[in-house]
């Protein structure tokens, strides 16, 4: 799948945060999102996501075969974690609900660290173990396309290193990522795309 957005404006309410954005993602290629607090990485995000109606321009995600189910998963800020429901309930809950085409629950909790914790109801995780669970649905359920907004909040420096991991993964299977941030994020050629000064 390829992504491509042209003359693209985003905002809230009618007022544009950011115009004329230019993106094209080939299979395998990822872009991180830099800027200040507000410049409108989120709203670009649930933009692309289809969350949000873009302003002006188009977003096309060409070569997807819709009958292979749904061509993104957007994670944004908030982990999506009842405190009363088990960790591994949890990942469960998610694969039933985007579909079983990943990693079965207990490798996706072996992958992002969080095996032993299968048990525990998810509200008893840390703030990075919450958000190592959040990665988790990603893995659960295969979608060549990710819209990560500050996927490394939280994250612990072996946290950092696992997401760095499953992306350069996601891209070596030609997925696609887009990925709103203010850290480093240690993966090989992404591109920038740096948006304006917050208003
Ligand atoms: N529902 C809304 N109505 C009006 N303005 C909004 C709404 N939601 C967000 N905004 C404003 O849009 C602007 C862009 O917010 P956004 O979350 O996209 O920025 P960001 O670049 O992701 O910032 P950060 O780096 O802080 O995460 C902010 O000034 C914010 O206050």
């Amino acid at each position: 799948m390829s992504l491509v957005a042209e003359g693209l404006a985003c905002g809230r309410g009618g007022h544009a945060l950011a115009a004329d954005i230019a993106i094209a993602l080939a299979p395998g290629q990822g872009l991180l999102l830099r800027g200040p607090n507000g410049a409108g990485k989120s709203t670009l995000l649930l933009t692309l996501a289809g969350l949000l109606p873009p302003l002006a321009g188009s977003i096309r995600y060409a070569g997807h075969d819709a009958e292979a189910g749904p061509a993104l998963h957007y994670c944004g800020h908030r982990n999506g974690v009842r405190a009363r429901l088990g960790v591994a309930q949890t990942l469960d809950f998610w694969a039933g609900l985007n579909g079983r085409t990943g990693l079965s629950i207990a490798a996706a909790l072996e992958e992002v660290g969080l095996a032993g914790a299968a048990g525990l109801d998810a509200g008893y995780l840390s703030a990075g173990q919450q958000r190592r669970l959040a990665l988790a649905r990603l893995l659960v359920t295969r979608r060549p396309l990710w819209l990560l907004d500050e996927p490394s909040a939280a994250l612990d420096t072996a946290g950092q290193a696992l997401l760095a991991r499953l992306l350069a993964d996601h891209l070596a299977r030609n997925g696609l990522a887009v990925i709103a941030t203010h850290d480093a994020i240690a993966v090989p050629d992404l591109s920038v795309l740096t948006l304006g000064e917050a208003a």
